[in-house]
């Protein structure tokens, strides 16, 4: 039996078309997804004007209705031609006729057509109430010439009236309410790119070759353990919790169809836009057969309705669909073929009295007809009413193993009762589980296990071992990684510890890295260079940047990378060490996060300073390039260190073909320029800088006081404003960031600040998912960055005041 043939398997650089009616959204997320693609945007209104040397009113005016249709459809049929592949195309109106929805449905078999929309209540801002109603009755003919479709949540204003740090956590800093939040459309940006990388397929991939100990590098269903968080749909519609609060409690979500409110298809997406952006785990989308609180239906109409249903998940691009492989063949077939990039997940329940056994031949021969079919992973949940001993289950996969061929879909099998699922070790992968806190009666399998029970049975019955992190330096007693690392172990039912010691030798260092328990370490100075030569095995980005700073063990049994990143959280003798860098991932996200879409990186504009010229710098510059920034100038109060760090990454650039955004008059084609004083005037070759990254280390190496940067008044001329990030946090407002809030406040409200917590929670939560492998709780580590920094503070004023005393 072959797997019928993916219909919708399209090239991964075929363009991408987006439909939808007025006030969807497309012209920006066409311009934001052509930027994340580095492709061509092509516009209808544009193609038509330069087709035609007329705008559409204008033609409309000159030549009438008649002839203005004929044209219209004649240039959107070019359009879509001639623009086969390397584009994203945003339609305008003409996708609401009848003949351009026809060629849209042909275009869909070679290419994917994004059917863009969104809640009634922001489309209606943009139309006339009258015409609003119709609009969208047309605009819902556009799923029927789509393949694929992307609801575009709503980003409402930020509440906190603009505090990029710490808004989330609550927490009350000096500069709460002081900053300016970040860029209204980041959630949008960042939830738009994530569904191009499914429909392109260049998530995985991605996201191994950028860090292949990273979360999302290692796909749940390869994990040496890994949870499904179960979420029913009628659970999610009227829960009192909020979706934030399903952070970080299971690899992926297992969202369940399983009630059929009115506008389903609607509600549905919607749903599935906001498990992505809160959550940003897998989703594996079920659709139950045969839901509790609703009708029954006859076979015909459960067929047609739940092709139509699991259509839907496909069209959402999401990334396993949990398929019955009970259901009759053209059922199974359908999906099969329009697959697209999402997993299958070929389901065998046996849900009923008398459910067939592990040993039974059949399982086996089920087992078989799934991987015949081309599933990802398979799945086989058997329902028991006595006692169903682990050894039978063990038999089973055993048998498996010895007698069927490779490749083999990695198994979730398990037995449940009526008290839910037996014991949360039957299944290594795809463990249902659910949120503490969740009242979820209706759902036997997610009834007793959580990920945090599960998670921490691992370690008590020994398949884990608790392990000892480190942060390592010769300054760390100020660091606040301890106190996030460990609130996180805490939270995941991870018996780990997280202590700072202070060392500068790599003989101390060495002492304690080779202990059998030793879990990884954070690194800071004097390590992060030093330990280079000493390093065989490291990420690229480490080996650009000439610094590491998160250090993890190796004891994978073989060579492979999986059977590394599977060997953490457990201890023994390490075979090497592993050398990443987190600093400059963490100040790319806080980057992306801020910057405004007016200031979207340009390679040929747009401009970076970067102030120092140490270990942090270095990052801060490696973050700038692969943003795509171009023009990087460095000041430094020593300019032959500047001049240094320069070198390194021009040498770099050059060798990866990578040249500067202007070609200087002497031919330069360096990225990175030197600023030797504060009193030059800015380069006027170049546009002032949109993105100010300050890498002055708030307690410098020797012990000496920081240096006081303020920006010189002539390079703060960016018309747009920009973003300033400050790594310093002590104190948390440093000269250049009060500048900051005076020239916010003055001259030019467009500037964000993000502060050096921020940065520092990013860096701890990055390092705690390296070197544990599981997802970090974000919220929460940036909760307690907070609060430990603000504890702190109090501590010191405390001490001040009693030596003052005396
Ligand atoms: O700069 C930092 C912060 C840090 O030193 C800390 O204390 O959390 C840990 C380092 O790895 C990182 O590079």
């Amino acid at each position: 039996m072959a797997p019928p043939k993916n219909e919708r398997a399209f090239e991964a650089n075929s363009s991408i078309v987006l439909v939808g009616c007025r006030g969807a959204g497309k012209r920006t997320l066409g311009f934001m997804g052509a930027l994340h693609l580095r492709r061509r945007l092509v516009t209808e209104e544009h193609y038509f004007e330069k087709t035609t040397g007329l705008s559409r009113g204008e033609y409309l005016a000159r030549h009438g209705r008649e002839a203005f249709a004929r044209q219209d459809i004649e240039v959107f049929k070019r359009m879509l031609d001639n623009n086969r592949t390397g584009c994203v195309i945003e339609c305008g109106m003409s996708s609401l006729t009848e003949e351009a929805q026809d060629a849209l449905r042909q275009y869909s078999s070679t290419n994917p057509i994004v059917y863009i929309h969104r809640e009634k209540e922001q489309i209606a801002r943009h139309l006339d109430a009258a015409d609003l109603q119709q609009l969208l009755k047309a605009d819902e003919r556009h799923r029927s010439c789509s393949n694929f479709e992307y609801y575009n949540l709503y980003d409402p204003p930020n509440k906190s009236g603009g505090h990029i740090s710490g808004a989330s956590s609550g927490a009350s800093t000096p500069l709460s309410g002081r900053q300016s939040g970040p860029s209204k459309l980041l959630s949008a940006r960042e939830d738009f790119t994530r569904f191009l990388d499914i429909v392109t397929g260049r998530g995985a991939t991605k996201a191994w070759l950028e860090s292949p100990f990273s979360v999302s590098s290692v796909p749940p269903e390869f994990r040496s353990y890994s949870y499904a968080l179960r979420l029913r749909l009628s659970y999610l519609m009227d829960m009192d919790m909020e979706l934030e609060d399903f952070e970080a409690r299971g690899d992926c979500v297992e969202f369940i169809i399983d009630h059929w409110p009115d506008d389903l298809m609607n509600v549905i997406a919607r749903q599935i836009a906001l498990l992505r952006r809160k959550l940003g785990v897998p989703i594996i989308y079920h659709v139950e057969e045969n839901p509790r609180g609703e009708r029954r239906r006859t076979p015909e109409e459960k067929n047609i309705m739940d092709t139509d249903l699991l259509e839907l998940g496909l069209r959402l691009g999401v990334d396993y669909i949990s398929l019955d492989l009970q259901r009759d063949d053209e059922f199974v077939d359908r999906v099969l073929r329009h697959r697209g990039r999402s997993k299958i997940i070929g389901n065998f329940w046996y849900m009923g009295f008398g459910a067939l056994s592990w040993q039974d031949d059949r399982q086996v021969e089920n087992y078989k007809r799934a991987q015949s079919l081309g599933c990802e992973v398979v799945r086989m949940v058997r329902f028991c009413t006595n006692d169903s001993p682990a050894e039978l289950l063990e038999g089973f996969k055993k048998r498996l193993q010895e007698t069927l061929p490779d490749p083999k879909p990695p198994l979730v099998a398990y037995d449940f009762s009526v008290l839910g699922v037996r014991t949360p070790l039957q299944s290594r992968i795809l463990n249902p589980v659910k949120h503490p806190d969740m009242e979820n009666e209706r759902d036997h399998l997610a009834t007793v296990s959580t990920y945090y029970h599960s998670y921490e049975l691992l370690f008590r019955q020994f398949l884990l071992d608790p392990l000892q992190f480190y942060v390592l330096g010769s300054h760390v007693s100020y660091s606040l990684s301890p106190a996030m690392h460990s609130a996180a172990y805490d939270f995941s039912g991870m018996p780990h510890t997280f202590q700072d010691v202070t060392c500068s030798t790599i003989d101390r260092l060495n002492q304690i890295c080779l202990s059998d328990s030793f879990g990884g370490a954070s690194l800071t100075a004097p390590f992060k260079v030093a330990i280079m030569p000493h390093l065989k095995v490291k990420s690229h980005h480490a080996t650009a940047i000439g610094a590491v700073n998160v250090l993890l063990p190796l004891r994978g049994k073989t060579s492979a990378i999986l059977d590394h990143a599977n060997s953490r959280n457990k201890a023994g003798p390490a075979r090497e060490f592993f050398g990443d860098n987190t600093d400059w991932s963490s100040i790319l996200t806080c980057l992306r996060r801020a910057i405004s879409p007016r200031n979207y990186v340009q390679p040929s504009k747009t401009t970076a300073l970067v102030i120092g010229a140490g270990g942090m710098a270095r990052a801060a510059i490696y973050a700038l390039i692969q943003l795509g920034c171009r023009n990087i100038f460095i000041y430094n109060r020593t300019v032959q260190n500047a001049n240094q760090v320069a070198k390194h990454f021009n040498d770099w650039a050059l060798a990866q073909g990578i040249t500067g955004g202007k070609q200087l008059s002497g031919g330069s084609h360096d990225i990175c320029r030197v600023l030797s004083s504060l009193s030059e005037p800015w380069p006027r070759a170049y546009q002032p800088p949109t993105m100010v990254i300050s890498c002055v280390p708030a307690v410098s190496a020797d012990g000496t006081a920081p240096a006081d940067f303020e920006m010189p008044l002539d390079w703060l001329r960016s018309p747009t404003g920009g973003v300033v990030v400050e790594l310093a946090y002590e104190p948390l407002v440093t000269p250049l960031v009060a500048q900051m809030h005076v020239v916010r406040d003055h001259m030019s409200p467009s500037w964000v600040v993000v502060d050096g917590l921020e940065v520092v929670a990013e860096m701890a939560i990055e390092a705690f998912e390296l070197m544990t492998g599981r997802m970090a709780p974000k919220r929460l580590m940036k909760e307690v960055c907070r609060k430990t920094w603000e504890q702190q503070q109090q501590q010191r004023q405390g001490s001040e005041m009693s030596m003052a005393s005396y």
